[in-house]
């Protein structure tokens, strides 16, 4: 799906659901059925805004499956891939067997991966190129953690991170990348940075990105919010000018909630 200008939105609002390393493929399955259901209850119009699932790799078969049988709307992706196309990779997973199996999206450089993995600024950014290459949108990942925030060096640091995790990123890709600000210390933390840092950190991801393209690539690239994202708190980050979207963790595992952040527009809450 194409970044657009929508109804009230100046590009389509993504949802997406970051399951990590939760639900096996059995689980997952039943997951996306009762996600769709409980959406097309609703009267879900997912052509105003997007719903996309990210699930362990493992599940990624059964996933396509379901959401080509049942034509479902729903978009999915990979939670990493490998910069490396095949060969001696043991563990890594090609972005070519990602196509093949329909994603649409791939997260990169999420801050699990950055510090669990050692992933750098370096590796991220021939993660994204591999994204490209194999016709994946990647959704980059940057963020800081509590020491930058409480120095007060959280955008030099994000901004950083940004500018080295794009290097090499020609222009017309650009158009299509999607940014998640995750800032570290609201991760799984029950801790939400306000909807006015989201705005803050979003608008400054956004002029930096003008600074390395152009006005019109910086405002097609859609900056989604993460970080103990949930149905009570998401409408008002979502309602920021520059925040497009939210990327959510604990929350996406829970059909009805989830669905209720992508009904964000209802300010539904969650009981
Ligand atoms: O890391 C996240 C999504 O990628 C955020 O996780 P939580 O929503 O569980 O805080």
């Amino acid at each position: 799906m194409t970044t657009q200008t929508n109804g009230a939105f100046d590009r389509t609002p993504l949802i997406a659901g970051n399951w990590k390393m939760n639900m096996d493929h059995a689980e997952g399955v039943a997951l996306v059925q009762k996600l769709a259901w409980t959406l097309d209850d609703a009267n879900f119009d997912y052509d105003r805004v997007e719903v996309a699932v990210f699930p362990p790799s493992t599940d990624l078969r059964s996933v396509q499956t379901l959401v080509n049988g049942d034509k479902l709307k729903l978009e999915y992706g990979a939670q990493d891939l490998s910069d490396q196309d095949s060969g001696a990779y043991t563990g890594d997973i090609s972005g070519a067997f990602l196509k093949k199996l329909e994603c649409t999206y791939v997260l990169v450089g999420h801050s699990e991966r950055r510090t669990i993995h050692q992933e750098d600024d370096e590796l991220c950014s021939k993660k994204v190129d591999a994204a490209y290459r194999h016709g994946l949108t990647p959704i980059l990942c940057v963020g800081e953690g509590l020491e930058e925030r409480k120095a007060g060096n959280h955008v030099g640091f994000t901004l950083e991170q940004l500018r080295g995790s794009l290097k090499g990123l020609s222009a017309s890709n650009a158009k299509t990348l999607v940014v998640a600000y995750e800032p570290v210390w609201a991760i799984g933390t029950g801790e939400v940075a306000g909807p006015e840092d989201a705005q803050e950190m979003s608008a400054a991801i956004r002029a930096e990105l003008e600074n390395l393209y152009d006005a019109e690539t910086a405002s097609a690239i859609r900056i989604l919010y993460g970080g103990s994202v949930k149905a009570a708190n998401a409408a008002a980050t979502l309602a920021e000018k520059d925040v497009d979207g939210v990327l959510v963790g604990g929350a996406s595992l829970k059909a009805e909630e989830f669905a209720n952040i992508a009904r964000f527009e209802k300010h539904v809450v969650s009981e």
